[in-house]
């Protein structure tokens, strides 16, 4: 008898629980509107206990923000990640949160992403962030990156010398070896083999639970984030380790980032364990993606393909096939550099950059409460035809002569947490491109099947490709 009476207490509590969780859901809402003038925008009160929208926001982040804003307006409360978000999805309001306002917001990544990096309350802090951004930019600025062009050459080319003995390949996994290879590089001086490998699998298995729900369990994502997070945190602990003990020079950003221990104000090998993830993550994924739609997005417009081709072509001409390219034949790549710019617009990658009120603030009639999070969804005015005309037309003469009017464009972000890898991202997306167009032609090996999205958009799939030597 004690079975059917312990499973209706246990639905019948189940049930009151949810009441009560979705009776506190709406009078946090209402509580936050109440005690100021301007008010929470609008937004579904009632959603699910603690997933709130989560799934139809992951289901298509873009589609969403186009229902909720024709439903609600361009800014609106959503539900997402189990958390109160206020969604931003104007040029002006992003401008505002990212860099007007800057000073009273801090980053407002999910709790998932926060928990697997892990050591970010101390990487968040201000004093810290500015040491992180001059340190890291100094190893960033363009001089700087001329030094790097060389060996992004050499990671290009073997990255894509299997091409020749293959008739498809993925082009997402591809892309992602090679910009993993680089961000290595550049970061740690490491080398590919297998141990880059191991922590390759690593990643993708971090990046997963990058926007899963924080539920620790075995079978979840997250919980598989946090034990790839443990294994590449000892790698990490083991070269500072060693670089510690063997007084070797690496000139890379580690050593720069290890070099600058002030007195009172050295990294913790926790936060550096933390920034080089944040580093690799950064430098990785997005790149990646970008480089797939760059790929397709030539491979659906014939016409700029044969102008970015006869482009590239013009840089070899006055090299010897093994030459590797240098900064002056960077700088010539002008087209496929509106290329990379119109892909950066139309891909959707930067669903939204997420920032987090340090205190209750108000913009233009909106509350935005303490704690809650703020996106600026960047990629909502991007394709937003007030802002692009003909938004979801393939068309990088938009980026002549100066480009989209100022803070339209944000595809790096803005403010004092504007991307530090954009030119680095650039350089390493052009040497791609070029050696790809001058040397594979290629085409889809199905049918296009729309977007997936999973931590950045790409095709479906992965796009994968047949090549032929060209
Ligand atoms: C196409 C590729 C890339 C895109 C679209 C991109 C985009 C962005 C965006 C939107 C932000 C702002 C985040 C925020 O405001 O919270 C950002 C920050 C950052 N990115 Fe990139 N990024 C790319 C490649 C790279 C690369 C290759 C690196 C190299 C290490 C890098 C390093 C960083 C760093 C360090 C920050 C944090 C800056 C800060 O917090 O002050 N990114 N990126």
């Amino acid at each position: 008898m004690e079975g059917p009476y312990t499973l209706v207490s246990f639905v019948l509590g189940g049930i009151l629980l949810l009441l009560a969780f979705l009776l506190q859901q709406k009078k946090s809402h209402e509580r936050s509107s109440s005690s100021t003038t301007s008010s929470i925008p609008r937004g579904y009160n009632w959603t699910l206990p603690f997933f709130g929208e989560t799934f139809d926001f992951l289901k298509d982040p873009h589609n969403f923000h186009l229902k909720h804003i024709a439903r609600f307006g361009e800014t609106f409360y959503a539900s997402l990640f189990g958390e109160n978000c206020i969604v931003v999805t104007t040029p002006e309001a992003s401008k505002w949160v990212l860099q007007t306002a800057q000073h009273y917001f801090r980053p407002g990544y999910p709790r998932s992403v926060t928990t697997i990096v892990d050591a970010t309350e101390s990487i968040y802090q201000p004093q810290f962030h500015s040491r992180m951004r001059k340190i890291v930019g100094s190893t960033l600025y363009p001089e700087a990156l001329q030094n790097y062009v060389k060996y992004i050459d050499a990671v290009a080319r073997i990255s894509l010398s299997s091409w020749k003995f293959k008739k498809t390949v993925n082009l997402y996994d591809e892309m992602k070896r090679y910009t993993f290879f680089v961000a290595s590089k550049i970061l740690c001086s490491l080398d590919p083999g297998p141990e880059l490998e191991e922590m390759a699998l690593n990643m993708e298995k971090v990046k997963n639970g990058f926007l899963s729900l924080h539920i620790d369990l075995p079978f979840t994502r997250y919980h598989a984030a946090l034990k790839a997070r443990d294994a590449l945190y000892r790698s990490f602990k083991k070269i500072i380790d060693c670089r510690r003990n063997e007084g070797r020079r690496y000139n890379d950003m580690l050593e720069a980032l290890m070099l600058s221990d002030e007195p009172g104000q050295k990294f913790s090998d926790a936060q550096l364990q933390a920034l080089i993830l944040s580093l690799m993550f950064a430098g990785y994924e997005t790149t990646s993606a970008q480089l797939v739609w760059a790929m397709k997005r030539l491979h659906d417009n014939p016409e700029i393909l044969e102008a970015v081709k006869a482009e590239h072509d013009a840089i070899r001409k006055s090299k010897l096939k093994e030459d590797s390219l240098n900064w002056g034949d960077i700088k010539e790549m002008k087209l496929t550099l509106r290329v990379i710019y119109e892909t950066m617009r139309t891909s959707h990658l930067d669903v939204f950059i997420p920032r987090e009120p340090l205190q209750d603030l108000e913009y233009d009639g909106s509350l935005f409460p303490r704690g809650w999070k703020i996106h600026a969804s960047i990629s909502a005015f991007h394709l937003d035809p007030k802002v692009f005309p003909d938004p979801y037309k393939f068309d990088p003469s938009r980026f002549e002569n100066g480009g989209p009017p100022p803070n339209t464009y944000m595809p790096f972000g803005n403010g004092n947490r504007k991307c530090l890898g954009s030119e680095i991202a650039k350089t390493q997306m052009l040497i791609l491109i070029h050696h790809i167009v001058s040397n594979y032609r290629w085409e889809a090996a199905g049918p296009d099947q729309g977007i997936q999205w999973w931590a950045v958009a790409i095709p479906k799939g992965g796009y994968p490709i047949r090549v032929q030597p060209r």
